[in-house]
């Protein structure tokens, strides 16, 4: 397969001139959200993918920035060919609400002051990052995502559109994540604010046009980054080798290449970001929580997506048990699931860094259709004890060629054609029981299609009833479904 770049991008801005009402009770003047697009929209609206991006991450997902010889941040798996397929999908990613990359934030200006919010922002959560969203894809135009990707920070704003917007997306996509923070978590997050909050040009979080709190921002990088990474992939990159002396020094200066790389990553850091967004969003870090009564199984109920989990084996930050946990939950609450532990030594920033396994396995997850999402749900049925004559209006009405016969509990008992009932006319039947077929072949929701296609090959028939495990009818396929699936490009 020849994968390519997603091209030249722009950023673009949405503006939502309304107040807001975040989770806290509080309320937003107006909204900014700014966000990048690759490939097409298709006429039916339904291919679009929406990218959540982790703790630092940006709008600028793929391609690159006109000038720029550095691609988005997550190029590597979308562009044409690779698993966010830009010929097929129409790839959307946003800053977070909270961020400092174009979208509303702490270093916004309040319309309501003229200044900068700084820490009059209102604290904000998950919730009301993914709420935000919702407002952009409600403004492009779209009813149903076809799936919602994201590692990290970005997982958990997946899962969270799972919950407030069950029937939003049709998959989701969900990397080294976890379904609510941990003590771990929170406890490395607040190192980091304090680091920030200590440092005295924080000032209350009033320091715009002054001096920056760079010395607290560096700090708490140099932290979260360590929990990025792995036991094994320091040993493995910087072992104990000394960083530009043949010998230790004896004294406070850096030894380490180990410590200059951490500086290196400090100091970088913030030259692009700011440090009261990284307060406010490790905060809804910190408060991302989707358990109900104690138990993430109640807090996923309402869920409708098809999912894939995604774990990382060194990644201690949010451990695989917890991408496991997500998937016991949604596994008592019948949801279609696919996980995978990602073999790797990178740690947590694995999701960013994996690409051969990552293109894989979301390409093969994202490309993969399943009889659930062909089948017709409006299947009309009829009991069984009826006549051939009214079960022959019935199709003529209704423009049937296929009916399911239910038994009086309800389950499928056999199935009618229009060929049926042209047979039964012919020879002077009068009960349905006596012409239909009772060896129904049947299908299941997460059948791929391809295997419920070649079943109607091999008996010759052009449709199949879906059925549940108490064997109700759920769903009907025809072929000419399959076929116009098969002829058309995009999902
Ligand atoms: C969704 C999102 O998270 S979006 C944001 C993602 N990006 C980031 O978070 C940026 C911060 N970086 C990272 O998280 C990670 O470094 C990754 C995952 C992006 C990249 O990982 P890798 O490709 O393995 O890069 P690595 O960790 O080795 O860092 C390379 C940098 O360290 C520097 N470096 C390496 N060794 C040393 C050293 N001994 N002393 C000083 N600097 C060093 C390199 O010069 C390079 O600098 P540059 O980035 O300014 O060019
Ligand atoms: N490198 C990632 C780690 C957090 O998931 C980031 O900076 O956003």
């Amino acid at each position: 397969m020849i994968k390519g770049s997603a091209g030249i991008v722009k950023t673009q801005e949405y503006h939502y001139s309304s107040p807001i009402v975040l989770e806290s009770g509080e309320t937003l003047p107006s909204l900014t959200l700014a966000y990048e697009t690759y490939g097409k929209l298709n006429r039916e609206k339904s291919n679009a993918i929406l990218v959540c991006h982790a703790l630092s991450g940006d709008a600028h997902v793929a391609g690159f920035h006109e000038g720029d010889t550095k691609p988005g941040w997550w190029d590597s798996v979308i562009g044409p060919g690779k698993a966010l397929d830009t010929d097929r999908y129409f790839v959307i990613c946003s800053n977070v609400l909270g961020g400092c990359k174009g979208s509303t934030g702490p270093s916004s200006i309040n319309p309501e002051t003229g200044k900068p919010f700084g820490a009059k922002f209102p604290v904000i959560t998950i919730r009301d990052m993914v709420n935000a969203q919702k407002l952009l894809i409600d403004h492009l135009g779209i009813s149903q995502l076809y799936a919602v990707v994201g590692g990290s920070m970005g997982g958990m704003q997946v899962l969270q559109w799972t919950v407030s917007y069950p029937d939003a997306t049709r998959k989701a996509v969900v990397i080294a994540a976890t379904g609510y923070s941990t003590p771990q978590q929170i406890a490395f997050n607040e190192v980091g604010r304090k680091a920030i909050i200590s440092d005295p040009h924080w000032n209350g979080g009033d320091y715009y046009g002054k001096t920056l709190p760079t010395h607290g921002l560096a700090l708490a990088r140099m932290v979260g980054h360590i929990t990025y990474l792995s036991n094994e992939s320091m040993h493995e990159k910087f072992g104990r080798a000394l960083q530009g002396k043949d010998r230790i020094g004896f004294d406070f200066s850096t030894d380490f290449k180990i410590e200059s790389y951490l500086h290196h990553q400090g100091d970088t850091f913030t030259r692009r970001f700011d440090a009261n967004s990284y307060l406010y969003i490790t905060k809804a870090i910190d408060y991302f929580d989707l358990t109900k009564d104690g138990s993430l199984t109640t807090g996923l109920a309402g869920v409708n997506a098809a999912f894939l989990v995604i774990s990382v084996s060194s990644d201690w930050l949010y451990p695989p048990y917890q991408s496991q946990e997500i998937v016991s939950a949604l596994t008592a609450n019948d949801a279609e699931i696919h996980y995978c532990e990602i073999r790797s030594n990178y740690g947590h920033d694995a999701f960013l860094l994996e690409s051969g396994q990552l293109n894989y396995i979301v390409g093969r997850f994202l490309s993969r259709t399943v009889v659930r999402d062909v089948m017709i749900t409006d299947v009309h049925t009829i009991e069984e004890g009826t006549t051939i004559a009214v079960t022959a209006r019935r199709m003529v009405n209704q423009g049937l060629n296929h009916l399911p016969v239910l038994s009086a509990n309800g389950q499928l008992a056999g199935i009618v054609t229009s060929w049926d009932i042209a047979k039964a006319v012919a020879s002077n039947f009068l009960w349905l029981d006596e012409i239909m077929s009772r060896d129904v072949v049947t299908t299941t929701p997460d059948e791929p299609i391809e295997a419920a296609a070649k079943r109607m090959e091999e008996h010759a028939i052009s449709a199949l009833p879906v059925i549940d495990e108490e064997q109700h009818v759920i769903g009907l396929i025809t072929a000419d479904a399959i076929s116009v699936l098969v002829g058309r490009a995009n999902p």
